[in-house]
């Protein structure tokens, strides 16, 4: 076959597969289109508002088509980024050069973006969330629902806790997941990668066309360039999420030390052993399989371990010497690298469990990190403690 009529045949069966899943959607009907929200403007904030965007207004009989995204607002240049975003469409500080839809709307005054929302997309940095969460109490309607976005943890009184657990708890309303193998820059530029959405449905749940199912949630989150798969393990995907920040970190220290491939992935294969042990070990509803058959488990370990923002800050503070908080102003204007502050989460968690030992390598990053640890001891922490080696 020559190459025209193979590209053919290949455009062919894309076409189909978009035409088949746009015909399921239409089926797909509810009572009252869902009003959605996205709570955050950040790198992925911002995409993802922007995915949920064109979706909403490709499927007008599912969702309303207008998205309110809450800003947190701050002058760029004099001008306040919420007027920049209504005005120009686009997010210059958080996301530059990507067009947004005109239906996503900029909206500074939490209240107002959350008050009338179905569907509540919480998509900041986590050490921000207690507060907005605070701020939300008694202001949303109890019937409305909530996903996830976030990758970390909350430690507190209740121990450690998935952040979906935290919004479910503070606020009274089911949360699920989202977390995948997401770098936002390229999902944001349309190039294609797949995600993971993880939810349960509710005790309460009010029926198929009244409520947040898994087929809405498919119809909110899927776009040609985004393929979703919908799970129930929201624990695997929140805990795969969070810690391979923590990995990414290691990563970059001894690619920053200039040690190569080699060393990158044995602390790739320590820290998804860790994973999975934290896993088994603190949340044991979350399932082994989430972390090879999904996009949130081993592929956002390699993706964030090769081009993310943790590894990034991680590599500049090997070549510079820099701390992590000085390296991640330097380098991220504005954005954060989640990793600084999940391993201190890890470190204060398994410190009152006494299990710091069983953990080496979140540990030998924490002491890195908070204690000057020098870089080039990491094998030998780590080798100290390695269980999954024969002796
Ligand atoms: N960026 C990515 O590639 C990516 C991909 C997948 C998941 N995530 C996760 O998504 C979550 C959000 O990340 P992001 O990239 O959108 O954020 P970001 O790192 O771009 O952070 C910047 C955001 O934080 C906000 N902010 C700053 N100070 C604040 C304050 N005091 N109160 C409230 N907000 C404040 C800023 O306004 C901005 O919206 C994180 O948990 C991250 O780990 C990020
Ligand atoms: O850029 P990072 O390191 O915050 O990682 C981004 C995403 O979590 C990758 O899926």
């Amino acid at each position: 076959m020559a190459a025209s009529d193979r590209l053919n045949q290949t455009s062919n069966i894309l076409d189909k597969s978009i035409q088949k899943s746009n015909s399921q959607l239409s089926l797909l009907q509810v009572d009252t289109p869902f009003k959605v929200c996205v709570v955050g403007s950040g790198n992925w904030g911002t995409t993802i508002a922007k995915v949920v965007s064109e979706n909403t207004a490709q499927h007008p009989h599912l969702f309303e088509p207008k998205v309110n995204m809450w800003v947190f607002d701050e002058k760029i240049e004099g001008t306040s980024l919420v007027s920049i975003i209504n005005n120009k469409h686009e997010n210059v500080k958080y996301l530059p050069n990507i067009p947004l839809p005109e239906n996503l709307v900029a909206n500074p005054d939490l209240l107002n973006t959350v008050g009338d929302a179905d569907i509540i997309i919480f998509n900041i940095p986590h050490q921000f969330l207690p507060k907005i969460v605070q701020q939300m109490k008694g202001n949303i309607k109890p019937t409305a629902r909530a996903i996830s976005c976030l990758k970390g943890f909350e430690v507190g009184k209740k121990g450690v806790q998935l952040l979906s657990a935290y919004v479910e708890d503070e606020l009274d309303i089911p949360c699920g997941a989202l977390s995948g193998a997401n770098l936002a820059p390229e999902v944001a530029k349309e190039n294609w990668s797949e995600t993971t959405v993880a939810y349960q449905l509710p005790k309460d749940y009010r029926g198929d066309g009244k409520d947040v199912d898994h087929r809405v949630l498919k119809a909110l989150f899927h776009r040609p360039y985004f393929h979703v798969s919908v799970i129930e393990d929201i624990a695997g995907i929140s805990i795969a999420g969070a810690l391979k920040n923590v990995v990414a970190l290691g990563c970059g220290f001894v690619e920053g030390l200039g040690w190569g491939n080699n060393a990158s992935a044995a602390i790739q294969r320590v820290g998804l052993g860790e994973i999975i042990k934290f896993g088994q070990m603190f949340f044991p509803e979350s399932r082994v399989e989430t972390y090879y058959q999904e996009s949130a488990g081993v592929a956002d370990l390699i993706t964030t371990c090769s081009g993310g923002r943790n590894v990034r800050v991680a590599k500049h503070m090997a070549k510079s010497g820099k701390s992590a908080l000085d390296a991640e102003k330097e380098l991220l204007n504005g954005q954060s690298a989640q990793g600084i502050i999940t391993c201190k989460e890890v470190h204060e968690w398994l410190e009152t469990c006494e299990l710091l030992h069983e953990f080496p390598l979140f540990e030998a990053v924490y002491q890195i990190v908070y204690n000057n640890v020098a870089m080039d001891k990491i094998p030998d922490l780590i080798d100290e403690l390695d269980e999954f080696r024969v002796e």
